[in-house]
């Protein structure tokens, strides 16, 4: 593929292959600074923090992607500044977090990715999650399906086989809001994992949990890619006021709602008649 005339629909598996690819180029380049002893952290004007690892795969990605999908607008966190009045023009874009979950990365506990979707009308349709310390690959489209790539095996993502009698719940290592608490009381049982970064919808596409819901903040770059995953394994990404399906580029705040996704075939259990 190598025109503007590319759509979400034209979009083919070995092109999904040179954005894992793409992803790979990246993932080197943080592993560079993620190799070395000592790493400067500075903090942007949010006080989030950002790192070389961050910039230098914004870079790997912005000039492959440039050079590989000739005239796709690109918008990344780390070149976030571009007028609302530009971008709502776009009908397809690619959306990027070079790498998600910095705190994590400067914890050095693995758990950070690098991120790459395809948004067409709104809607997450393609994306690419890498997590380089894990070695693994996330990747799908909703027209062709979704993988997860390990030591070089793919294998088709499908969530878990039959709904767990406790279900798994995953949520922020580094933001656990308040709400969150008040809203699992709704479960009965039901065990909790905290992991960074846009991994934590990886788990539901492969089936180690089953629900994330994210009661607190996060921005369009951070989920767009896993969700496209998720929704392409067929699981479920929707906002937790309206139970309408997270979407993108729609308004010139780039915050997300709270936001609530689940596994493929997950399916809330009701409280049992002992719990009355
Ligand atoms: N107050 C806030 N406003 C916007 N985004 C926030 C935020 N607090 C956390 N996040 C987002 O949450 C991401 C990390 O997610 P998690 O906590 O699930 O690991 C961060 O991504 P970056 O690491 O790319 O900055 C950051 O964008
Ligand atoms: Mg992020």
């Amino acid at each position: 593929m190598t025109d503007n005339t590319t759509t979400a629909q034209t979009l083919t598996k070995q092109d999904l292959l040179q954005v894992v690819a793409i992803a790979k180029a990246a993932g080197d380049a943080i592993m560079t600074v993620y190799g070395q002893d000592d790493f400067s952290v500075s903090h942007k004007a949010d006080d989030s923090p950002v790192t070389a690892a961050d910039l230098a795969a914004h870079h790997v990605i912005v000039a492959a992607l440039a050079q590989q999908f000739v005239g796709i607008p690109i918008m990344s966190e780390e070149a976030a500044d571009i007028a609302w009045d530009v971008r709502r023009q776009w009908h397809t874009y690619w959306l990027i977090d070079p790498l998600d979950g910095t705190k994590e990365f400067i914890k050095r506990n693995g758990e950070f990715t690098v991120n790459i979707a395809l948004i067409h009308q709104g809607v997450a349709v393609a994306g690419v999650v890498y997590a380089p310390v894990l070695d693994t690959y996330y990747y799908g489209a909703k027209h062709l399906g979704a993988w997860r790539q390990q030591a070089g095996q793919e294998s088709p993502l499908l969530g878990a086989k039959t709904p767990r009698e406790i279900p798994i719940i995953v949520g922020s290592r580094s933001h656990l809001s308040p709400d969150m608490a008040q809203y699992l009381q709704q479960f009965g049982e039901h065990d909790i994992l905290s992991i960074g970064s846009s991994l934590k919808f990886c788990m539901l596409a492969e089936g180690s949990a089953d629900l994330y819901p994210r009661l607190g903040p996060t921005s369009e770059w951070d989920t767009a890619a896993a969700q496209a995953v998720l929704e392409s394994a067929g699981g479920t990404v929707v906002c937790y006021d309206s139970g309408e399906p997270l979407t993108y580029n729609q308004k010139s705040d780039i915050l997300n709602p709270y936001f609530i996704a689940t596994a493929p075939g997950w399916v809330k259990q009701q409280p049992s008649i002992d719990a009355y």
